[in-house]
């Protein structure tokens, strides 16, 4: 069985595959070190051969969790580094260490999928878009907060803005002009993703026409997926990307 993470800001995506048997053991997100070796140790049937993993988090956080898969199932950790160019897609940055790895293994696995130009849209802790045309070249993106930092902001910068988790779970089921504060600042945030969507759609067309691929990633996607009904919807993007740059035999 195959270990395999993806360590964003807020949580790491985990899931484990069944070499052999080919397909998928089990998944998850966690919010821990710890509560992701808790998860594992839960299967009794678990047998870990490797893992491979992509972080951008801090090399320090990175090197701490690789020690702890270590010990606790004694596997082989390869993690993800940067390249100027892989996979038939070329870093657009000046400086291609520089670029978040997470946004790099979503470029390699989708223009894999796409085979042609490609809008990459990713919604965690921060919203990332990138763009790589017909020819893999990526040309550059946009980073902006996501809807975790938008909120928080709101929360931590203004005095009377405070409401639960749950509460903001229900004021998301409408885009009506809110009529709460919940509901105001919840909705605005939404709609605040969703017209980044938008433009880069529009940003995209100027580039391509029709001629592209958009692709929707990332644990808080599904607040935009309904306005650009022609994207494919891959969570798993990272993971694609990152088997790409990291085979294992
Ligand atoms: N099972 C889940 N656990 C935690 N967050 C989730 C889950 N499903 C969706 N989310 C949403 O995903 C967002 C985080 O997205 P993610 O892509 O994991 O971010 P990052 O890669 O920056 O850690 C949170 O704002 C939360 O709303
Ligand atoms: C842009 C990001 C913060 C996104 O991280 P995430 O929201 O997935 O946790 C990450 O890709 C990163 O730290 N990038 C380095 C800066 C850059 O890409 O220019
Ligand atoms: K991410």
């Amino acid at each position: 069985m195959i270990l395999e993470l993806d360590c964003g800001n807020s949580f790491i995506k985990w899931r484990v595959l069944n070499t052999a048997a080919g397909g998928l053991f089990a998944e998850g997100v966690v919010d821990s070190d710890q509560a992701l070796v808790d998860s594992l140790c839960a299967f009794d049937s678990l047998s870990l051969r490797k893992c491979r993993l992509v972080s951008v988090r801090t090399s320090e956080e990175t090197a701490a969790l690789t020690r702890i898969l270590e010990q606790a199932f004694g596997v082989s950790v390869v993690c993800a580094t940067s390249s100027s160019e892989m996979a038939g897609v070329r870093n657009g940055y000046h400086d291609y260490e520089r670029l978040g790895l997470d946004r790099w293994l979503a470029m390699l696995g989708g223009f894999h999928l796409a085979a042609g130009a490609c809008l990459i849209l990713d919604f965690g802790t921060a919203v990332t878009a990138d763009f790589i045309n017909a020819e893999g070249e990526h040309l550059g993106g946009f980073i902006c907060p996501g809807m975790p930092l938008m909120r928080n902001q709101l929360r931590t910068h203004t005095r009377k803005i405070r409401y639960g988790d749950s509460a903001a779970e229900r004021a998301l089921a409408s885009h009506a002009p809110g009529r709460s504060t919940v509901e105001a600042v919840e909705r605005g945030c939404s709609l605040m993703l969703r017209g980044f969507v938008l433009t880069q759609m529009e940003m995209a067309r100027s580039y391509w026409g029709e001629r592209f691929t958009v692709f929707i990633t990332g644990g808080d996607a599904g607040l935009v997926t309904d306005i650009v009904p022609e994207a494919r919807i891959v969570p798993d993007l990272v993971f694609i990307g990152l088997a790409m740059a990291c085979p294992l035999t």
